[in-house]
């Protein structure tokens, strides 16, 4: 089954291109790679596949219906889970009252229906001693953590990941990346736009490049990495 397909979707931003004809899907317990220099356009992709803009040629398909032109709200609901490259947890609220926040917007219940769940994602994504914490007094692995908490709380199909590991130490960074293998190996599908590349490709079956806005490479990260063009345009190394 394909998750998420999008077909010759393109984004101008005044004159400039930021999303050019790109076409990908992704099939069912799949974690893809997105990678691109700063500015290729990976964020405005995920927020073309949240809803939170709309292109302006192509369409979007979420789990074989078309949502082109739906809000996102709907397709949080249809089982779109996002995190944020900054955490905007609500500071004020304890981890468990923001996965509870989470888990009743994206799934449309009560909180008290949906208490055990976020129970069981506070074990998944280690904090469970941190429950009855302020957000606002989290580690950035935590931070991070509780962001990873907060799209899982909504019930996702698709997990999209938005530079999760930037900022964390070698064996934060490790932490971070268990955790994700975990919730993969529960079968969630994923896409993980990262810089960190060791953490990016512990994790994903399949990478997919950016280039201004233009698909310039997809395949499996070992042939992806070892590619001329990507390792110039990229890495920015001599090869
Ligand atoms: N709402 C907007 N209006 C105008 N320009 C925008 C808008 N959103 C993004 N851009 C521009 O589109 C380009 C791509 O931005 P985007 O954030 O998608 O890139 P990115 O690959 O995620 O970059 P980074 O790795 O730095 O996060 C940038 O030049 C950015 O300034």
């Amino acid at each position: 089954m394909t998750v998420l397909e999008l077909a010759n979707v393109s984004k101008t931003f005044g004159a400039l291109k930021v999303t050019d004809d790109v076409t990908f899907s992704v099939p069912k317990g799949q974690a893809l790679g997105i990678i691109g220099p700063n500015g290729a356009g990976k964020s405005t992709l995920f927020n073309l596949i949240t809803g939170n803009i709309l292109p302006d040629a192509g369409t979007v398909t979420l789990l074989g219906r078309d949502v082109t032109r739906s809000p996102a709200m709907e397709r949080v609901r249809m089982g779109v889970g996002r995190s944020f490259q900054i955490p905007q947890p609500f500071e004020g609220l304890t981890v468990f009252e923001n996965l509870l926040t989470a888990a009743a917007y994206g799934q449309r219940k009560r909180e008290a229906e949906v208490q055990d769940a976020c129970i069981a994602i506070l074990q998944d994504t280690g904090l469970l001693a941190k429950a009855n914490v302020l957000a606002g007094a989290l580690s950035l692995l935590d931070r991070k953590r509780l962001e990873l908490a907060r799209a899982m709380a909504t019930g996702p199909e698709l997990l999209l990941l938005d530079e999760i590991a930037g900022g964390l130490t070698e064996a934060e960074c490790r932490t971070l990346v268990a955790t994700i293998r975990g919730l993969h190996a529960q079968g969630i599908t994923i896409i993980w736009i990262e810089h960190v590349l060791h953490a990016l490709t512990s994790v994903v079956e399949r990478l997919l490049v950016l280039d201004f806005g233009r698909v310039i490479g997809m395949g499996e990260p070992e042939v992806i990495m070892a590619s001329k063009d990507v390792r110039e345009i990229y890495l920015g190394m001599e090869v």
